[in-house]
Protein backbone atom coordinates (compact mmCIF):
# COMPACT_ATOMS: atom_id res chain seq x y z
CA UNK A 1 0.00 0.00 0.00
CA UNK A 2 1.32 3.35 -0.59
CA UNK A 3 1.29 6.47 1.63
CA UNK A 4 -1.12 8.22 -0.57
CA UNK A 5 -3.61 5.48 -0.33
CA UNK A 6 -3.16 4.91 3.71
CA UNK A 7 -4.20 8.66 3.58
CA UNK A 8 -6.94 7.71 1.90
CA UNK A 9 -8.12 5.13 3.44
CA UNK A 10 -7.74 6.83 6.86
CA UNK A 11 -8.84 9.90 5.88
CA UNK A 12 -12.12 8.40 5.47
CA UNK A 13 -11.66 6.75 8.57
CA UNK A 14 -12.01 9.40 9.93
CA UNK A 15 -14.75 10.90 8.58
CA UNK A 16 -16.48 8.27 9.73
CA UNK A 17 -15.22 8.10 13.50
CA UNK A 18 -14.99 11.77 13.84
CA UNK A 19 -12.75 13.23 16.26
CA UNK A 20 -13.11 13.05 20.03
CA UNK A 21 -14.29 16.03 21.50
CA UNK A 22 -11.69 17.34 24.02
CA UNK A 23 -14.12 17.15 27.19
CA UNK A 24 -14.56 13.49 26.52
CA UNK A 25 -11.23 12.18 25.30
CA UNK A 26 -9.34 10.27 27.72
CA UNK A 27 -6.88 12.08 30.29
CA UNK A 28 -3.76 11.64 28.88
CA UNK A 29 -0.39 10.88 30.27
CA UNK A 30 2.64 13.01 31.01
CA UNK A 31 3.51 13.95 27.74
CA UNK A 32 7.37 12.90 28.66
CA UNK A 33 9.77 12.46 25.81
CA UNK A 34 11.81 8.80 25.88
CA UNK A 35 14.26 8.30 28.56
CA UNK A 36 16.23 6.43 25.89
CA UNK A 37 16.73 9.12 23.13
CA UNK A 38 19.43 8.88 21.52
CA UNK A 39 21.46 11.92 22.37
CA UNK A 40 22.00 14.51 20.08
CA UNK A 41 25.72 14.39 19.03
CA UNK A 42 25.33 10.70 18.77
CA UNK A 43 22.50 10.62 16.60
CA UNK A 44 24.02 13.28 14.04
CA UNK A 45 27.33 11.10 14.11
CA UNK A 46 25.06 7.63 13.15
CA UNK A 47 23.36 9.47 10.54
CA UNK A 48 26.49 11.03 9.18
CA UNK A 49 27.31 7.75 9.21
CA UNK A 50 24.56 6.21 7.89
CA UNK A 51 23.80 8.82 5.28
CA UNK A 52 21.78 7.10 2.89
CA UNK A 53 22.18 8.42 -0.79
CA UNK A 54 18.62 7.65 -1.07
CA UNK A 55 17.06 9.86 -4.10
CA UNK A 56 13.87 10.94 -4.81
CA UNK A 57 12.62 10.69 -8.34
CA UNK A 58 9.53 12.40 -9.58
CA UNK A 59 7.89 10.74 -12.64
CA UNK A 60 5.86 13.61 -14.71
CA UNK A 61 4.22 14.27 -18.33
CA UNK A 62 1.61 14.66 -20.42
CA UNK A 63 -1.78 12.43 -19.62
CA UNK A 64 -1.15 9.15 -21.04
CA UNK A 65 3.07 9.62 -21.64
CA UNK A 66 3.61 6.27 -20.41
CA UNK A 67 4.55 6.70 -16.57
CA UNK A 68 3.37 4.42 -14.49
CA UNK A 69 4.11 1.93 -17.89
CA UNK A 70 7.85 3.07 -17.82
CA UNK A 71 8.06 2.95 -13.81
CA UNK A 72 6.47 -0.82 -14.12
CA UNK A 73 8.75 -2.24 -16.30
CA UNK A 74 11.23 -0.90 -14.76
CA UNK A 75 10.49 -2.58 -11.53
CA UNK A 76 9.96 -5.58 -13.48
CA UNK A 77 13.33 -5.39 -15.03
CA UNK A 78 15.18 -4.25 -12.38
CA UNK A 79 13.85 -7.33 -10.61
CA UNK A 80 12.03 -5.45 -8.11
CA UNK A 81 8.80 -6.29 -8.46
CA UNK A 82 8.67 -10.50 -9.20
CA UNK A 83 7.76 -12.15 -12.70
CA UNK A 84 5.02 -13.92 -10.80
CA UNK A 85 3.46 -10.58 -9.66
CA UNK A 86 3.99 -9.43 -13.17
CA UNK A 87 2.33 -12.24 -14.38
CA UNK A 88 -0.53 -11.83 -12.13
CA UNK A 89 -1.01 -8.37 -13.57
CA UNK A 90 -0.82 -9.33 -17.24
CA UNK A 91 -3.35 -12.16 -16.33
CA UNK A 92 -5.74 -9.09 -14.17
CA UNK A 93 -5.72 -6.83 -16.83
CA UNK A 94 -6.40 -9.04 -19.61
CA UNK A 95 -9.44 -9.81 -18.21
CA UNK A 96 -10.82 -6.50 -17.83
CA UNK A 97 -9.67 -5.91 -21.32
CA UNK A 98 -6.80 -3.68 -20.49
CA UNK A 99 -4.04 -5.76 -21.41
CA UNK A 100 -1.64 -2.54 -22.13
CA UNK A 101 -1.77 -1.68 -18.71
CA UNK A 102 0.06 -4.47 -17.28
CA UNK A 103 2.93 -2.95 -16.47
CA UNK A 104 0.97 0.37 -15.61
CA UNK A 105 -0.51 -1.83 -12.39
CA UNK A 106 2.46 -2.41 -11.01
CA UNK A 107 1.93 1.64 -10.02
CA UNK A 108 -1.74 2.40 -10.38
CA UNK A 109 -2.53 0.00 -7.69
CA UNK A 110 -5.73 1.93 -6.34
CA UNK A 111 -8.99 0.47 -8.25
CA UNK A 112 -10.32 3.48 -9.48
CA UNK A 113 -6.91 3.76 -11.30
CA UNK A 114 -7.33 0.60 -13.08
CA UNK A 115 -10.39 0.60 -13.93
CA UNK A 116 -9.80 4.32 -15.88
CA UNK A 117 -6.64 3.58 -16.39
CA UNK A 118 -5.07 7.12 -15.10
CA UNK A 119 -3.23 7.53 -12.30
CA UNK A 120 -5.19 9.37 -9.95
CA UNK A 121 -2.80 10.25 -6.81
CA UNK A 122 0.42 9.92 -6.39
CA UNK A 123 2.06 6.93 -5.65
CA UNK A 124 5.43 5.97 -4.01
CA UNK A 125 7.11 2.84 -4.61
CA UNK A 126 11.51 2.25 -4.23
CA UNK A 127 13.70 1.01 -6.71
CA UNK A 128 17.52 -0.11 -6.35
CA UNK A 129 19.07 1.38 -9.91
CA UNK A 130 21.81 -1.17 -11.13
CA UNK A 131 24.45 1.01 -9.41
CA UNK A 132 23.11 0.20 -6.11
CA UNK A 133 21.15 3.66 -5.76
CA UNK A 134 17.91 3.34 -4.08
CA UNK A 135 15.45 5.94 -5.78
CA UNK A 136 12.13 6.41 -3.99
CA UNK A 137 9.94 7.24 -6.93
CA UNK A 138 6.74 8.99 -6.93
CA UNK A 139 4.47 8.79 -9.64
CA UNK A 140 2.54 11.84 -10.60
CA UNK A 141 -1.02 11.98 -12.35
CA UNK A 142 -0.80 13.50 -16.32
CA UNK A 143 -4.33 14.72 -15.98
CA UNK A 144 -4.60 18.99 -16.07
CA UNK A 145 -7.30 18.35 -13.44
CA UNK A 146 -4.98 16.53 -10.94
CA UNK A 147 -2.26 19.46 -11.04
CA UNK A 148 -2.41 19.52 -7.04
CA UNK A 149 -1.54 15.75 -6.44
CA UNK A 150 1.20 16.34 -8.92
CA UNK A 151 2.87 19.00 -7.10
CA UNK A 152 2.16 17.08 -3.88
CA UNK A 153 4.26 14.38 -5.21
CA UNK A 154 6.85 16.50 -6.89
CA UNK A 155 7.39 18.73 -3.76
CA UNK A 156 9.24 15.93 -2.36
CA UNK A 157 11.85 15.02 -5.73
CA UNK A 158 14.88 15.48 -5.66
CA UNK A 159 15.64 14.43 -9.83
CA UNK A 160 12.82 13.84 -12.46
CA UNK A 161 11.99 12.50 -15.43
CA UNK A 162 9.50 13.85 -17.85
CA UNK A 163 7.64 10.93 -20.09
CA UNK A 164 7.08 12.29 -23.41
CA UNK A 165 4.85 10.68 -26.11
CA UNK A 166 6.83 10.66 -29.60
CA UNK A 167 3.77 10.23 -31.55
CA UNK A 168 2.73 12.79 -33.88
CA UNK A 169 0.05 14.98 -32.39
CA UNK A 170 0.31 13.39 -29.17
CA UNK A 171 4.24 15.50 -28.33
CA UNK A 172 2.67 18.51 -29.64
CA UNK A 173 -0.76 18.72 -27.47
CA UNK A 174 1.54 18.02 -24.24
CA UNK A 175 3.61 20.85 -25.19
CA UNK A 176 1.23 23.31 -25.95
CA UNK A 177 0.63 25.92 -24.36
CA UNK A 178 -1.86 24.53 -22.45
CA UNK A 179 -0.67 21.06 -22.28
CA UNK A 180 1.00 19.29 -19.08
CA UNK A 181 4.76 18.65 -20.61
CA UNK A 182 5.13 22.18 -20.32
CA UNK A 183 4.11 23.28 -16.83
CA UNK A 184 5.11 20.07 -15.01
CA UNK A 185 8.68 21.00 -16.59
CA UNK A 186 8.11 24.51 -15.11
CA UNK A 187 6.86 23.49 -12.05
CA UNK A 188 9.33 20.95 -10.90
CA UNK A 189 12.36 22.75 -11.51
CA UNK A 190 10.34 25.51 -9.50
CA UNK A 191 10.28 23.35 -6.78
CA UNK A 192 14.53 22.95 -7.29
CA UNK A 193 14.54 19.91 -9.18
CA UNK A 194 18.00 20.11 -11.32
CA UNK A 195 18.55 16.72 -12.57
CA UNK A 196 16.08 15.87 -15.26
CA UNK A 197 15.80 12.87 -17.76
CA UNK A 198 13.65 13.44 -20.59
CA UNK A 199 12.27 9.73 -21.68
CA UNK A 200 10.97 9.96 -25.39
CA UNK A 201 8.87 7.30 -25.25
CA UNK A 202 6.10 5.05 -27.14
CA UNK A 203 9.45 5.58 -29.93
CA UNK A 204 8.33 2.05 -31.00
CA UNK A 205 4.93 4.05 -32.95
CA UNK A 206 6.74 5.80 -34.59
CA UNK A 207 8.87 3.55 -35.79
CA UNK A 208 12.38 4.15 -34.07
CA UNK A 209 12.57 7.48 -36.16
CA UNK A 210 15.65 9.43 -35.69
CA UNK A 211 14.28 12.89 -37.50
CA UNK A 212 11.43 12.55 -34.52
CA UNK A 213 13.28 11.98 -32.20
CA UNK A 214 15.77 15.20 -33.29
CA UNK A 215 12.69 16.92 -34.08
CA UNK A 216 11.75 16.88 -30.27
CA UNK A 217 14.64 17.07 -28.88
CA UNK A 218 14.87 20.61 -30.77
CA UNK A 219 11.87 21.82 -29.96
CA UNK A 220 11.90 21.03 -25.91
CA UNK A 221 15.47 21.85 -25.70
CA UNK A 222 15.55 26.17 -25.50
CA UNK A 223 11.85 25.47 -23.20
CA UNK A 224 13.96 23.94 -20.74
CA UNK A 225 17.06 25.86 -20.71
CA UNK A 226 14.71 28.80 -20.30
CA UNK A 227 12.61 27.06 -17.78
CA UNK A 228 16.09 27.17 -15.23
CA UNK A 229 17.61 23.62 -16.52
CA UNK A 230 21.43 23.36 -16.93
CA UNK A 231 21.92 21.58 -20.77
CA UNK A 232 24.53 19.39 -18.26
CA UNK A 233 21.83 18.22 -16.33
CA UNK A 234 19.00 17.35 -19.00
CA UNK A 235 19.42 13.45 -20.74
CA UNK A 236 17.22 12.62 -23.58
CA UNK A 237 16.61 9.06 -24.05
CA UNK A 238 14.53 7.40 -26.44
CA UNK A 239 12.53 4.74 -25.24
CA UNK A 240 9.64 2.34 -25.95
CA UNK A 241 7.84 1.38 -22.42
CA UNK A 242 5.13 -1.42 -23.92
CA UNK A 243 8.23 -3.69 -25.05
CA UNK A 244 10.87 -2.26 -22.74
CA UNK A 245 12.99 -1.15 -25.56
CA UNK A 246 16.04 1.45 -23.77
CA UNK A 247 14.21 0.59 -20.78
CA UNK A 248 17.16 -1.43 -19.08
CA UNK A 249 18.74 -2.40 -22.54
CA UNK A 250 18.36 -2.21 -26.20
CA UNK A 251 18.11 -4.52 -28.62
CA UNK A 252 15.71 -3.21 -31.52
CA UNK A 253 18.24 -3.17 -34.87
CA UNK A 254 16.32 0.31 -36.25
CA UNK A 255 17.15 2.20 -32.80
CA UNK A 256 20.58 0.19 -32.38
CA UNK A 257 21.65 1.89 -35.94
CA UNK A 258 21.61 5.49 -34.95
CA UNK A 259 21.60 5.32 -30.59
CA UNK A 260 23.81 4.25 -28.64
CA UNK A 261 23.52 6.39 -25.71
CA UNK A 262 21.99 5.75 -22.64
CA UNK A 263 19.06 3.38 -21.25
CA UNK A 264 16.35 4.98 -18.66
CA UNK A 265 17.43 2.83 -16.35
CA UNK A 266 21.47 4.22 -17.01
CA UNK A 267 19.98 7.93 -16.89
CA UNK A 268 19.03 6.88 -13.09
CA UNK A 269 22.23 5.41 -12.48
CA UNK A 270 23.77 8.99 -12.61
CA UNK A 271 21.49 10.85 -10.37
CA UNK A 272 23.42 12.09 -7.50
CA UNK A 273 21.78 12.62 -3.62
CA UNK A 274 21.97 16.33 -3.07
CA UNK A 275 23.14 17.50 0.61
CA UNK A 276 20.57 16.79 2.98
CA UNK A 277 20.63 19.59 6.14
CA UNK A 278 20.28 17.05 8.80
CA UNK A 279 22.22 19.17 11.16
CA UNK A 280 19.28 21.96 11.16
CA UNK A 281 16.05 21.67 13.47
CA UNK A 282 13.68 19.64 12.67
CA UNK A 283 11.05 20.33 9.63
CA UNK A 284 8.43 17.74 9.23
CA UNK A 285 5.18 19.29 7.05
CA UNK A 286 2.64 17.06 7.00
CA UNK A 287 1.07 15.25 3.45
CA UNK A 288 -1.23 13.08 4.79
CA UNK A 289 -2.74 12.57 8.61
CA UNK A 290 -4.53 8.73 8.92
CA UNK A 291 -5.25 6.65 12.02
CA UNK A 292 -2.95 4.10 12.84
CA UNK A 293 -4.67 0.42 12.42
CA UNK A 294 -3.00 -1.79 14.22
CA UNK A 295 -1.56 -2.49 17.95
CA UNK A 296 2.03 -1.71 16.62
CA UNK A 297 1.42 1.61 14.33
CA UNK A 298 -1.78 2.75 16.16
CA UNK A 299 -2.25 7.01 17.18
CA UNK A 300 -2.22 9.31 14.87
CA UNK A 301 -0.34 8.57 11.56
CA UNK A 302 1.06 11.05 9.39
CA UNK A 303 3.43 11.36 6.23
CA UNK A 304 5.94 13.61 4.98
CA UNK A 305 9.07 14.40 3.71
CA UNK A 306 11.46 15.70 6.26
CA UNK A 307 12.81 18.96 4.87
CA UNK A 308 15.37 19.30 7.57
CA UNK A 309 16.64 17.87 10.91
CA UNK A 310 15.96 14.45 12.12
CA UNK A 311 13.40 12.63 14.15
CA UNK A 312 13.69 9.88 16.37
CA UNK A 313 11.13 7.31 18.34
CA UNK A 314 10.41 8.67 21.87
CA UNK A 315 10.57 12.14 21.05
CA UNK A 316 8.54 15.11 21.79
CA UNK A 317 7.98 17.27 19.17
CA UNK A 318 5.74 20.40 18.45
CA UNK A 319 3.09 20.62 16.21
CA UNK A 320 2.77 24.18 14.07
CA UNK A 321 0.25 26.11 14.05
CA UNK A 322 -1.01 25.46 17.15
CA UNK A 323 0.20 24.96 20.92
CA UNK A 324 0.37 20.87 20.88
CA UNK A 325 3.09 18.17 21.35
CA UNK A 326 2.99 14.42 20.81
CA UNK A 327 5.31 12.06 21.43
CA UNK A 328 6.74 9.92 18.15
CA UNK A 329 5.73 6.45 18.88
CA UNK A 330 6.95 4.99 15.59
CA UNK A 331 8.42 5.93 12.34
CA UNK A 332 8.38 4.15 8.78
CA UNK A 333 10.70 4.23 6.20
CA UNK A 334 9.33 2.38 3.19
CA UNK A 335 7.46 0.16 5.36
CA UNK A 336 10.28 -0.87 7.88
CA UNK A 337 9.93 0.75 11.19
CA UNK A 338 12.87 2.78 12.03
CA UNK A 339 14.61 4.55 15.26
CA UNK A 340 15.06 7.44 13.54
CA UNK A 341 14.83 9.36 10.20
CA UNK A 342 17.04 11.91 8.81
CA UNK A 343 16.02 14.79 6.02
CA UNK A 344 15.30 13.80 2.86
CA UNK A 345 13.41 10.86 3.42
CA UNK A 346 9.85 10.36 2.90
CA UNK A 347 8.72 9.14 6.94
CA UNK A 348 5.54 7.70 8.41
CA UNK A 349 5.55 9.27 11.28
CA UNK A 350 2.92 7.84 14.36
CA UNK A 351 2.11 10.20 17.22
CA UNK A 352 1.05 9.36 20.81
CA UNK A 353 -0.97 12.00 22.99
CA UNK A 354 -2.42 14.44 19.91
CA UNK A 355 -6.19 14.26 18.70
CA UNK A 356 -5.83 14.78 15.21
CA UNK A 357 -8.36 17.78 15.04
CA UNK A 358 -5.39 19.84 15.93
CA UNK A 359 -3.07 18.47 13.26
CA UNK A 360 -3.93 19.78 9.16
CA UNK A 361 -2.39 18.86 5.86
CA UNK A 362 0.27 22.15 5.98
CA UNK A 363 0.92 21.46 9.63
CA UNK A 364 4.95 21.32 10.35
CA UNK A 365 6.11 18.99 13.08
CA UNK A 366 9.26 20.75 14.83
CA UNK A 367 11.45 20.60 17.75
CA UNK A 368 10.07 22.23 20.82
CA UNK A 369 13.09 24.19 21.19
CA UNK A 370 13.64 25.07 17.45
CA UNK A 371 10.00 26.00 16.14
CA UNK A 372 9.28 27.25 12.82
CA UNK A 373 7.92 30.67 12.16
CA UNK A 374 4.29 31.29 11.33
CA UNK A 375 3.51 34.38 9.06
CA UNK A 376 0.19 36.02 7.27
CA UNK A 377 2.22 37.74 5.13
CA UNK A 378 5.35 37.47 3.43
CA UNK A 379 7.67 39.17 0.59
CA UNK A 380 8.27 36.82 -2.44
CA UNK A 381 10.59 36.96 -5.10
CA UNK A 382 8.99 35.79 -8.00
CA UNK A 383 9.11 34.59 -11.74
CA UNK A 384 5.97 34.93 -14.11
CA UNK A 385 5.64 32.17 -16.61
CA UNK A 386 4.41 33.42 -20.06
CA UNK A 387 1.44 34.39 -19.19
CA UNK A 388 -1.53 36.82 -20.58
CA UNK A 389 -3.17 37.89 -17.07
CA UNK A 390 -1.91 40.94 -15.64
CA UNK A 391 -1.50 40.82 -11.90
CA UNK A 392 -2.42 43.80 -9.75
CA UNK A 393 -2.37 44.38 -6.09
CA UNK A 394 -5.14 42.55 -5.14
CA UNK A 395 -4.89 39.31 -7.29
CA UNK A 396 -5.67 35.79 -5.43
CA UNK A 397 -3.83 32.77 -6.26
CA UNK A 398 -3.71 29.63 -5.11
CA UNK A 399 -0.70 29.11 -3.59
CA UNK A 400 1.53 25.63 -3.30
CA UNK A 401 4.40 25.98 -0.10
CA UNK A 402 5.82 22.84 1.70
CA UNK A 403 2.91 20.80 1.87
CA UNK A 404 0.12 23.95 2.33
CA UNK A 405 -1.96 24.81 -0.65
CA UNK A 406 -4.02 28.02 0.52
CA UNK A 407 -5.15 31.21 -1.16
CA UNK A 408 -2.90 34.39 -1.11
CA UNK A 409 -3.36 37.83 -2.51
CA UNK A 410 -0.73 39.90 -3.63
CA UNK A 411 -0.99 43.28 -1.16
CA UNK A 412 1.89 45.16 -2.33
CA UNK A 413 3.80 44.94 -6.12
CA UNK A 414 6.85 46.54 -4.55
CA UNK A 415 9.62 46.41 -7.70
CA UNK A 416 9.96 44.71 -10.13
CA UNK A 417 13.57 43.22 -11.12
CA UNK A 418 15.77 41.83 -14.01
CA UNK A 419 15.54 38.14 -14.10
CA UNK A 420 18.97 37.57 -14.20
CA UNK A 421 21.31 39.65 -12.00
CA UNK A 422 17.82 40.55 -9.07
CA UNK A 423 18.94 44.38 -9.78
CA UNK A 424 15.87 46.85 -9.10
CA UNK A 425 14.01 47.43 -12.60
CA UNK A 426 11.24 49.87 -11.47
CA UNK A 427 9.62 50.47 -8.00
CA UNK A 428 5.83 49.95 -6.75
CA UNK A 429 5.09 49.10 -10.49
CA UNK A 430 1.03 49.41 -10.89
CA UNK A 431 1.01 45.64 -12.91
CA UNK A 432 3.13 42.79 -13.56
CA UNK A 433 2.78 40.88 -16.93
CA UNK A 434 3.96 38.04 -18.45
CA UNK A 435 7.80 36.39 -18.10
CA UNK A 436 8.60 39.44 -15.66
CA UNK A 437 10.14 39.35 -12.55
CA UNK A 438 9.11 41.08 -9.36
CA UNK A 439 9.40 41.60 -5.18
CA UNK A 440 5.75 41.29 -4.09
CA UNK A 441 4.18 41.20 -0.56
CA UNK A 442 1.39 38.61 -0.36
CA UNK A 443 -1.30 37.84 2.46
CA UNK A 444 -2.71 34.42 3.00
CA UNK A 445 -6.29 33.88 3.01
CA UNK A 446 -8.33 33.81 6.06
CA UNK A 447 -8.79 30.02 5.59
CA UNK A 448 -5.50 28.52 5.21
CA UNK A 449 -5.53 25.37 6.58
CA UNK A 450 -7.75 22.69 6.93
CA UNK A 451 -8.21 20.65 10.10
CA UNK A 452 -8.88 17.03 10.09
CA UNK A 453 -12.36 17.86 11.62
CA UNK A 454 -13.34 19.47 8.09
CA UNK A 455 -13.63 22.49 9.62
CA UNK A 456 -11.08 25.47 8.67
CA UNK A 457 -8.90 27.19 11.35
CA UNK A 458 -11.38 30.36 11.75
CA UNK A 459 -9.44 33.74 11.49
CA UNK A 460 -6.15 32.17 12.06
CA UNK A 461 -4.53 32.61 8.57
CA UNK A 462 -0.66 31.99 9.71
CA UNK A 463 1.34 29.27 8.26
CA UNK A 464 4.38 28.01 8.51
CA UNK A 465 7.27 29.38 6.41
CA UNK A 466 10.94 29.73 6.07
CA UNK A 467 13.09 32.10 4.33
CA UNK A 468 14.12 30.43 1.14
CA UNK A 469 17.60 30.87 2.67
CA UNK A 470 17.24 29.45 5.69
CA UNK A 471 14.97 26.50 4.00
CA UNK A 472 14.59 25.43 0.58
CA UNK A 473 12.06 23.87 0.67
CA UNK A 474 9.85 25.50 3.11
CA UNK A 475 10.69 28.29 1.24
CA UNK A 476 9.57 27.44 -2.21
CA UNK A 477 6.18 29.13 -3.38
CA UNK A 478 4.09 28.02 -6.98
CA UNK A 479 1.00 30.18 -7.36
CA UNK A 480 -1.95 28.62 -9.71
CA UNK A 481 -4.18 31.47 -11.22
CA UNK A 482 -8.01 30.22 -12.97
CA UNK A 483 -6.28 26.42 -13.44
CA UNK A 484 -2.98 27.68 -14.61
CA UNK A 485 0.39 27.97 -13.03
CA UNK A 486 1.53 31.66 -13.25
CA UNK A 487 4.19 32.18 -10.82
CA UNK A 488 7.31 30.63 -9.36
CA UNK A 489 9.21 32.01 -6.37
CA UNK A 490 11.18 32.37 -3.03
CA UNK A 491 10.19 33.67 -0.05
CA UNK A 492 12.72 36.32 1.35
CA UNK A 493 11.03 37.73 4.15
CA UNK A 494 7.55 36.89 6.55
CA UNK A 495 5.61 39.25 8.89
CA UNK A 496 3.61 37.56 11.68
N1 LIG B 1 2.95 1.80 -28.22
C1 LIG B 1 3.29 2.10 -26.98
N2 LIG B 1 2.33 2.30 -26.05
C2 LIG B 1 2.71 2.60 -24.80
C3 LIG B 1 4.08 2.71 -24.44
N3 LIG B 1 4.15 3.05 -23.14
C4 LIG B 1 2.88 3.15 -22.69
N4 LIG B 1 2.00 2.87 -23.68
C5 LIG B 1 0.53 2.84 -23.58
O1 LIG B 1 0.06 4.15 -23.29
C6 LIG B 1 -1.10 4.08 -22.45
C7 LIG B 1 -0.91 4.98 -21.23
O2 LIG B 1 0.11 4.43 -20.41
P1 LIG B 1 0.27 4.82 -18.87
O3 LIG B 1 1.56 4.25 -18.42
O4 LIG B 1 -0.95 4.51 -18.09
O5 LIG B 1 0.38 6.40 -19.00
P2 LIG B 1 0.51 7.47 -17.81
O6 LIG B 1 1.37 8.56 -18.35
O7 LIG B 1 0.98 6.81 -16.56
O8 LIG B 1 -0.99 7.93 -17.64
P3 LIG B 1 -1.59 8.97 -16.52
O9 LIG B 1 -0.90 8.67 -15.24
O10 LIG B 1 -3.02 8.65 -16.48
O11 LIG B 1 -1.28 10.34 -17.03
C8 LIG B 1 -1.29 2.60 -22.12
O12 LIG B 1 -2.24 2.04 -22.99
C9 LIG B 1 0.07 2.01 -22.39
O13 LIG B 1 0.02 0.66 -22.74
C10 LIG B 1 5.08 2.46 -25.46
O14 LIG B 1 6.28 2.52 -25.25
N5 LIG B 1 4.61 2.18 -26.70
Amino acid sequence: MNTAQLGKDLTSQLKLSGSTPASSRPSTPQLQESKKLIPRKELLEKVQQTQNEDISLCVVGHVDAGKSTILGRLLVDLGEMTSKDHEKNVRNSDKSGKSSFAYAWAMDDLVEERERGVTLDYAVTSLRTSNGKVLNIVDTPGHAHLVHNMISGAQQADAALLIIDARKGEFEAGFSPRGQTREHALLIRSLGVRDLGVVVNKIDSVGYSKERFDEIVAALTPFLLKSGFNKERISFVPCAAMTGENVTKRSHKVLESWYNGQTVAQVLDQFEAPRRPFEAGLRLPVHNIFKGQTAIASGVGVSGRLCAGVIQVGEKVRCMPGDEFAIVKMIEVDNDSVPFASAGTNVTVYLANIDPINLSIGSVLCSPTDLVPLASKFIAQILLFDINIPILPGTTFEAFIHSINTSASVSKLIETVDRNTGAVLKSKPRVLTGNSAARVEMSIGSQSLTSQSGSNTPSNNSIPVEKFTDNKDMGRILLRHEGQTVAAGIIVDYMR
